[in-house]
């Protein structure tokens, strides 16, 4: 039996990519493409199983909550999320009416940027100094990337475990803020450039030597395998999932 999908977001260019992709992968059919202006009901989603948002961090979670309460599961792609907003969707999710209804919600879908998420937290805790730089196409919205901010943390989660202090920084004066936003107490630099699609460095630094782990996602292909990893797997999870790395054998 094939798992239907609704793609939200469908004109965009994940969304785009996303519905190619549903059309040809085996056991998946694509039953429904909204976008900004559709409502989100049972009537629209035409029968879907699951649900994928590639929307705008401004509307992403009202999107969530709509689609739990229309009765399908959600794989989500868009940046924005906080804690707060994970928690929110845990509560939706324990309510008796969302009972066996599951969401995974995914910063980064490509294989190597979640490798490289794995392996700079693994690197952490061995180096004084670590900052993330992302470089994306200019016509991305959010700053920096939801991928920077989840390295940021595993970067930082991984240093509070393993006791080390702050990174090393004299700075006194940045009136401008070159020196990045400061997620977790790591710094985090964002590029925008035309030519880019997604791409980031994680830079680790001990006296005499560094370490640099780096993704590039050339072409939106690269998000796609792990879009379908998500929607073939989401109905078997019951509740929030967040992060790829958790339907790989990381
Ligand atoms: N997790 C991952 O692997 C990846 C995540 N992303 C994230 O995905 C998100 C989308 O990126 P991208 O495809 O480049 O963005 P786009 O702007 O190209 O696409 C977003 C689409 O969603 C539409 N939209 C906006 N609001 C709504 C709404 N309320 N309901 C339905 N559709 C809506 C937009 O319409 P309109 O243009 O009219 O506003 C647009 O067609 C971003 O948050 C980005 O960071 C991107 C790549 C990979
Ligand atoms: O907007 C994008 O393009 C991307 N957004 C995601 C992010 O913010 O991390 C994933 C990837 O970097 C592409």
């Amino acid at each position: 039996m094939s798992i239907a999908v609704a793609v939200v977001g469908a004109a965009g260019r994940m969304g785009s990519t996303v519905c190619q992709a549903v059309q040809d992968a085996d056991g998946l059919e694509l039953v429904a493409r909204l976008d900004i202006g559709d409502t989100v009901s049972a009537d629209t989603l035409n029968g879907a199983d699951v649900a994928v948002d590639f929307t705008h961090p401004s509307t992403t979670e009202d999107n969530v909550h709509a689609l739990i309460d229309a009765g399908v599961d959600v794989v989500v792609g868009t940046t924005g999320w906080t804690d707060e907003s994970y928690e929110r969707v845990r509560e939706h999710l324990a309510r008796p009416e969302a009972a066996g209804r599951s969401v995974i919600i995914a910063p980064n879908f490509a294989l190597s940027a979640v490798l490289t998420m794995s392996f700079a937290a693994k690197a952490a805790r061995y180096f004084e100094s670590a900052e993330v730089i992302e470089l994306h196409h200019p016509n991305k919205v959010d700053a920096p990337s939801g991928t920077a901010i989840a390295t940021a943390r595993g970067i930082a989660a991984a240093r509070a475990e393993a006791g080390l202090g702050p990174v090393p920084d004299a700075t006194e004066t940045d009136p401008d803020g070159a020196r990045g936003a400061v997620v977790d107490g790591v710094h985090v630099h964002a590029v925008r450039l035309r030519g880019l699609t997604a791409h980031e460095e994680v830079v680790l630094g001990n006296p005499g030597e560094q370490l640099t782990i780096r993704t590039d996602s050339f072409d939106r292909a690269s998000f796609m395998p792990g879009v379908v990893l998500a929607v073939r797997e989401v109905g078997g999870r019951e509740g929030l999932t967040i992060g790829l790395d958790r339907l790989l054998d990381l």
